[in-house]
C-alpha cells in the first residue's frame, strides 16, 4: 500500500481522501529539515504547503518518493528540476485558493484606500481620528495588474465590477484574452505610469524578482498603492521602504516577503503599511478545496498511475490512465529495443504513431519510449525524468501522428538517428497479449520483447538455425521462442533472429555464436 506523509497543516478533508483511496497517510507537520530528511526515505508521497521545503537533500534521501503534491498553487519552495532528475512527479492544484486570494487582494485594496487597520487601532484607543483617516474611492481608478493568469484575471472581474479601469502588464497575455476579461494590456512602463492601485500576481521567477525594484517605483505614480498578494521577491523591500518613507507611496500591502515566516523584516513599522501572514488562500473553502483536489491527484498517481496539474510531466487522466498502459509498455519495449542496439550512438529519436494510438495523448507515449531507451545508461530513469534527461543529452525528440490507414489497426514506430544511419523498430497491441514487436530495421518480425533475449543479425542461410540451437544447447541456454524474418523474400539475404532464452547468456557464448558462419551482429538484450 502507498505511504504519504503531510508535512504542512492541511485540512483533514486530505487524510480522509487517502485513506479512502487505500493509501496509507501520517501527518506530521513543522518538522525542521534535518526531521523531515531522518523519515522521508519511508515515503511514496509527500503533501505539502507553502512551509515545506523540498529541496535536493530531501529528494536525496527520499529514495522511495514518486510525487510531491502541492495544495496550492506556487511551487517556489519545491526544487522542481532536482525533483524531474529524481523521477519525482510534482503537482499543484492551481485553481482551488484562486477565488480566495483574489478576494484578499481586493480585501487589502480597501484597507488601503481607507487605512483601515490602523483607523481601527485608533478608534478602539479612544482616538476617534476622523480626519487623520480621509481615504480614496476606488470607483474611476486605474487598476494595474501585474500578472493576468488565474489570480489576476478574478482580480480584474471583482475590480471591473468596483467601477475601476483595469489595465494588466503580462507578456504571456493575448490581446484577445484581455478583450474578454476586460483589461487594456499595457507595456509595464506604462502601467507604472498610469495605475493608481498596482496588484501583483505572477509567479516568482529569474523575470519577476524584483519586477518592482528601485528604478521601477520610481516610475510610479506619486500616491500609488500597491498590493502583493502573489509572492515575496517581486518586490525589493528595501526600496517600498524608501518609496513609503519619503510618501511617494502612499501605501503598500503585502501578504508575502522575501524572507518567511516574516518574524522580522525591514519594511516592519513603516508608515501606511498593512501586513498579512501569507494568508491569501486562508479560508476554509480554499483550505478544503486544496486538500481533496491534492489528495485526490496523489492518490489517483500513487494507486492508478492517473497524472493530473503535474509541472513537470505531461497530464494523464485516471480514465486515460488504463487506455494508454498497453502503450507505455510498448513505447518503453520498443525504446529499450533501440537504446540497447543503438546505445550512445543516438543523435535523434522520432515517435511516430497511427490507427488507434493516433487518436491517445502521445506525450505519454513518447516520454514511455525515452525512458526505455535510457534505461541502457540510467537505472533511475523514469517517464518523470525521461524527457529532463534527453534533453540535457542533446537528444533532438520529435513526434509525428499519421492520419493514415496502416497494415496494423493501431501502430507506435520509434526511428533514431545515429552517426551510422537511421534505425527503425515498430510495435503493435495484439488483442489481450499485448505488446508485440512487428518490424525491426526495415524487416519485418514479429516477437514479444521479454526477458532474456538474443538478436543475431545473419546471412540467409540453410542450416544457421540449427548451429545456433546447438550452440546454445552446448552452453546449456534454452531457447524458449524463435522469431525470424530476412530483408527480402528471396532467400540469401540478411535475416535477423530474435531468441527468447531462458537465461542469460554470458560472454564467451556470446563469442561461439559470433563464430557461426554468417554471423553479422550478435547481441544479448534484457527486457523488464
Ligand atoms: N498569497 C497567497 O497565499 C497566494 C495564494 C495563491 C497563489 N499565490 C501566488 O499568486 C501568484 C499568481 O497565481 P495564479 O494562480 O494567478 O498563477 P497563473 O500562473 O495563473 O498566473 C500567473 C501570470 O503571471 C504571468 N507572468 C509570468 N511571468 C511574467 C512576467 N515576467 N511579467 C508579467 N507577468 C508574468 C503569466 O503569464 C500568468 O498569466 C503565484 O505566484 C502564486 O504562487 C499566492
Ligand atoms: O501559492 C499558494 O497557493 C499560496 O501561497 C498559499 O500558500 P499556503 O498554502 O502556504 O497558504
Amino acid at each position: 500500500m502507498p505511504k504519504v506523509l503531510i508535512s504542512d497543516k492541511m485540512d483533514p478533508k486530505a487524510a480522509e481522501i487517502f485513506r479512502d483511496r487505500g493509501v496509507e497517510v501520517d501527518e506530521i507537520t513543522g518538522q525542521t529539515p534535518e526531521e523531515l530528511l531522518k523519515i522521508i526515505g519511508d515515503y511514496d508521497g509527500l503533501a505539502i504547503r507553502s512551509s515545506t521545503k523540498v529541496t535536493p537533500e530531501i529528494l536525496d534521501a527520499a529514495t522511495n518518493l514518486k510525487v510531491v503534491g502541492r495544495a496550492g498553487i506556487g511551487v517556489d519552495n519545491v526544487d522542481i528540476p532536482a525533483a524531474s532528475a529524481k523521477g519525482v512527479v510534482v503537482m499543484n492544484t492551481p485553481f482551488g485558493n484562486s477565488i480566495t486570494t483574489a478576494e484578499h487582494a481586493i480585501a487589502m485594496m480597501f484597507a488601503l484606500a481607507r487605512q483601515l487597520p490602523s483607523a481601527d487601532a485608533s478608534t478602539q484607543a479612544g482616538k476617534w481620528e476622523k480626519s487623520k483617516y480621509m481615504g480614496v474611492e476606488l470607483t474611476s481608478k486605474t487598476l494595474g495588474l501585474i500578472g493576468a493568469g488565474n489570480i489576476g484575471s478574478i482580480v480584474a472581474e471583482r475590480a471591473i465590477g468596483l467601477r475601476m479601469k483595469v489595465i494588466a502588464y503580462d507578456p504571456f497575455l493575448t490581446e484577445d484574452r484581455a478583450v474578454e476579461i476586460g483589461v487594456e494590456k499595457v507595456a509595464l512602463d506604462d502601467l507604472l505610469g498610469r495605475a493608481d492601485f498596482i496588484t501583483m500576481h505572477t509567479p516568482l521567477t529569474d523575470q519577476t524578482r524584483n519586477i518592482l525594484s528601485a528604478e521601477a517605483l520610481a516610475k510610479t505614480r506619486p500616491g500609488v498603492r500597491i498590493i502583493n498578494c502573489a509572492r515575496g521577491g517581486l518586490i525589493d523591500e528595501t526600496a517600498l521602504k524608501d518609496a513609503l518613507e519619503s510618501g511617494h507611496v502612499a501605501g503598500a500591502a503585502l501578504d508575502v516577503y522575501a524572507e518567511e515566516p516574516a518574524k522580522e523584516n525591514p519594511l516592519f513599522g513603516t508608515p501606511n503599511l498593512i501586513c498579512t501572514p501569507h494568508l491569501g488562500a486562508s479560508t476554509s473553502e480554499a483550505q478544503v478545496n486544496v486538500a481533496i483536489q491534492v489528495a485526490e491527484q496523489m492518490a489517483d498517481y500513487l494507486v492508478n498511475g492517473g497524472v493530473t496539474n503535474a509541472l513537470n510531466m505531461p497530464s494523464l487522466s485516471a480514465e486515460q490512465a488504463p487506455k494508454l498502459k498497453p502503450y507505455m509498455a510498448l513505447a518503453t519495449q520498443l525504446g529499450s529495443l533501440v537504446g540497447q542496439l543503438a546505445g550512445d550512438q543516438i543523435r535523434g529519436v522520432s515517435v511516430e504513431v497511427e490507427g488507434a494510438a493516433a487518436e491517445l495523448d502521445q506525450k505519454p507515449i513518447t516520454a514511455a519510449v525515452l525512458a526505455g531507451l535510457m534505461r541502457a545508461y540510467s537505472d533511475t530513469v523514469n517517464m518523470v525524468n525521461a524527457p529532463y534527461l534527453a534533453k540535457e543529452r542533446g537528444l533532438d525528440v520529435r513526434e509525428v501522428r499519421h492520419e493514415r490507414e496502416g497494415d496494423y489497426h493501431t501502430l507506435v514506430r520509434v526511428s533514431v538517428s545515429t552517426s551510422e544511419g537511421d534505425k527503425s523498430v515498430a510495435g503493435t497491441l495484439f488483442g489481450s497479449s499485448g505488446p508485440r514487436l512487428v518490424e525491426m530495421f526495415g524487416i519485418k518480425v514479429e516477437a514479444d520483447l521479454e526477458g532474456d533475449m538474443l538478436y543475431i543479425v545473419n546471412e540467409d542461410q540453410p542450416g544457421f538455425i540449427g548451429s545456433v540451437g546447438s550452440t546454445l544447447g552446448q552452453a546449456d541456454v534454452n531457447i524458449g521462442t524463435f522469431h525470424l524474418g530476412r530483408r527480402s523474400d528471396v532467400p540469401g539475404g540478411e535475416a535477423v533472429l530474435l531468441l527468447s532464452i531462458d537465461s542469460p547468456v554470458e560472454e564467451p557464448v556470446l563469442w561461439s555464436v559470433c563464430q557461426l558462419e554468417g554471423v553479422k551482429t550478435v547481441k544479448a538484450l534484457r527486457f523488464e
